[in-house]
């Protein structure tokens, strides 16, 4: 089942790389692409025995969650996972030279600026992990959970490893350091296809998205593309279900490497370079986590008291509304607010006086009136 469809997938990729790129084939190539992406989640459902929907397919490892945040660590065996786990949270994870040392997740805490930073440290995964390969398929839904990826890399070993685990990734619905794309999408019960392109595109066009639409039996539809999109973007919106997740690539075991490769490997985008057995350039390593993770801290301080500094509630947005915050602490107080005090950047007097669209910066201070 699962090799005939495979089969099927090489056939349709061999086809679309035959096939010239251009306005009179931009249908058809439209047209491949759907059909690849439905035999993917195919893949997936039969491979997970059932429920897979387009990327969330498979079990992940039990982990509660914990803290603030949760980053997760994927790479091949042995470039240096559970070092790094260990280096950084001081939670011991077993390492070793040999390959798959590690069989479950690990997860370890760390307190960084005020927050509590969850760090999960997973088994390595090969080529073909999210086909089913060892535990591949596991750590690739327990990556899905994460805020946040750090891929690991071991700089001795061949640059092709990224593009594997990319790839890997990338067939279970992953998308790195990608924005969803910005289209609107809505299905309708009649009125046929309702195209519109707000700027000029490259890929897309009316019978282009028209001939994807078909293949998944979608005859009315509204779509608004508000930026030059591939169609393979437009196949993800349409599929639904992706998961948009900052990355790292985390370039461990300088130690072994001489200045000049060491300058060819920063060209890698997102990198940041690593020892962790040495516990080379941890620093570095955190100051990006914390932004690639895209957290604010806001102190809360109740009335007459000073603000509690050691205690941030931690919003995943660059600027959160008021309305974020409160829903952050508690379901009901968006209800009885009446307004809030905030002191900081976000505001020009100190206090200042403001209302639930309020948006917040890092390190502002809160104090909510409630209404009487
Ligand atoms: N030279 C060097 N060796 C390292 C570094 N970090 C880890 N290692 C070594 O690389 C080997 C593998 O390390 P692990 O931490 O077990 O790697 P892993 O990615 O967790 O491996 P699996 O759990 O098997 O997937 C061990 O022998 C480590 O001592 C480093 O920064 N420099
Ligand atoms: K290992
Ligand atoms: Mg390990």
């Amino acid at each position: 089942m699962s090799d005939s469809i495979r089969s099927k997938i090489q056939e349709l990729e061999n086809e679309y790389a035959r096939t010239q790129k251009n306005k009179a084939t931009s249908q058809h190539l439209g047209l491949i692409k759907a059909k690849v992406a439905k035999l993917k989640r195919e893949l997936l459902d039969a491979d997970s025995g059932g429920r897979g929907g387009g990327g969330g397919g498979g079990r992940g490892f039990d982990v509660s969650k914990a803290g603030d945040t949760r980053v997760g660590f994927v790479g091949f065996p042995s470039v240096g996972k559970s070092t790094l786990l260990t280096k950084l949270t001081g939670t011991h994870s077993e390492a070793a030279a040999y390959e798959f040392t590690t069989l479950t997740a690990v997860p370890g805490t760390l307190n960084y600026r005020g927050a509590k930073i969850q760090m999960l440290d997973l088994p390595g995964i090969i080529e073909g992990a999210k086909d089913g390969k060892g535990r591949g398929r596991q750590v690739i839904s327990t990556a899905r959970t994460c805020n946040m990826l750090l891929i690991c890399l071991d700089v001795m070993k061949s640059m092709t490893h990224k593009k594997v685990i990319e790839k890997e990734l990338d067939g279970f619905g992953i998308r790195l350091n990608q924005k969803p794309p910005d289209i609107v999408f809505r299905k309708k019960d009649k009125g046929g296809l309702n195209y519109q392109e707000i700027v000029p595109q490259s890929e897309l066009s009316h019978d282009v998205v028209q001939s994807v639409l078909r293949e998944y039996r979608l005859h009315s539809c509204d779509v608004v593309v508000k930026e030059d999109v591939t169609i393979d973007q437009f196949i993800d919106v349409v599929e639904g279900n992706r998961k948009y997740m900052p990355a790292l690539y985390v370039m461990n075991k300088i130690d072994q490497v001489t200045i000049e490769e060491l300058d060819i490997i920063c060209q890698i985008p997102h990198h940041v370079v690593v020892s962790a057995a040495h516990g080379w350039n941890i620093d570095e390593l955190l100051e990006k986590v914390w932004d690639y993770c895209n957290m604010i801290r806001i102190y809360t301080k109740p009335k007459g008291q000073i603000p509690d500094y050691n205690e941030p509630v931690i919003l995943h947005d660059t600027n959160p509304s008021l309305e974020m915050f409160c829903n952050r602490i508690h379901k009901d107080i968006l209800s009885h607010l009446k307004y809030a005090w905030v002191w900081g950047s976000s505001v020009k007097h100190q206090p200042m006086k403001t209302g639930k669209d309020h948006r917040l910066n890092d390190e502002d201070v809160v104090q909510i009136v409630k209404k009487v």
